[in-house]
């Protein structure tokens, strides 16, 4: 009776937790040295959240990305995404790096549409998958330009619209904008937060750059290096991003001050 009623009237589940760990570590050994690289690293991030980490070089951001995308393994402790372990790359996660990793061979479309063709996506459907995402993120004019002929900030877009279009649940995004002048890093920041909101997409972001993080997200994780561990986590409030005085405005400012004084602490 109890059930039949909560089907009738469903309760509103909490945010489902998409990717979590139980304390994860990572050792890397070679014959002269053995590194930890992460040491009992925790983290949570919920479906449709912003969450970056950030810390100095060295404190094992990629390491732990890769993980998540499959494409490494913890020494000790495990990594879920709904529960289950993560046991290696999948469609369910897309991956943005700092190097532009587009197929030079082919065209603004054909590298959008790579993940489809794999997937033996019908052609019409595989067409307007690449018509909506080269839309989104305004390159519908380049459909027939190769990489070459595409600035940085562009090739950025097609590798962003290539990861989307496989339709994955997270977006691994491994310092996106590293490479990009400051202008057009603003720019493709704010457009990365109209996809987001617009795809609802959930994105685990890596950076340096903690203005950058406190702007995007919605939770930061300040990591330590040696080893690499969780220092301190942040929750961004959603006024931030709406202040009239954008990263100008106070309470910006002094989030970024806390994040950076914490690491400051750490600089070589
Ligand atoms: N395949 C590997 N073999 C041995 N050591 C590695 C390997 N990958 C990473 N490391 C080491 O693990 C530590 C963490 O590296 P990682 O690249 O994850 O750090 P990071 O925080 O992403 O740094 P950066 O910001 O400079 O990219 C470093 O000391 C690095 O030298």
């Amino acid at each position: 009776m109890l059930s039949a009623l909560r089907n009738v009237y469903p309760v509103p589940e909490p945010a489902e937790l998409k990717i979590s760990d139980r304390g994860i570590s990572k050792i890397f050994r070679s014959k002269r040295r053995e590194l930890l690289a992460l040491d009992n690293v925790s983290f949570e991030v919920y479906d449709n959240q912003f969450v970056s980490f950030v810390g100095p070089s060295g404190c094992g951001k990629s390491t732990l990305l890769r993980m998540i995308a499959g494409l490494d393994e913890p020494t000790s402790g495990e990594l879920e995404m709904h529960g289950k372990p993560i046991e290696g790359p999948g469609a369910d996660r897309g991956m943005v790096f700092q190097a532009y990793t587009l197929f030079p061979w082919l065209t603004v479309r054909e590298n959008i549409e790579f993940g489809l063709t794999l997937k033996k996506v019908p052609l019409f459907e595989k067409r307007a998958i690449a018509d909506r995402f080269m839309e989104l993120v305004g390159l519908a004019k380049f459909a027939k330009a190769y990489p070459k002929e595409l600035s940085g900030g562009m090739k950025q877009r097609v590798a962003i619209a290539r990861a989307l279009a496989s339709n994955p649940e997270v977006l691994l995004m491994d310092e996106p904008f590293g490479a990009l002048d400051p202008q057009t890093k603003e720019a493709m920041q704010r457009l990365l937060l109209t996809i987001w909101e617009q795809e609802k997409t959930t994105i685990v972001f890596i950076t340096h750059d903690i203005e950058e993080a406190v702007f995007l997200s919605q939770k930061v994780y300040v990591m330590d290096p040696n080893p690499g561990r969780v220092r301190a986590e942040f929750t961004i409030p959603a006024e931030l991003k709406q202040h009239p005085d954008g990263r100008d405005a106070e309470p910006f400012m002094k989030l970024k001050r806390q994040i950076v004084s914490l690491i400051g602490h750490h600089h070589d």
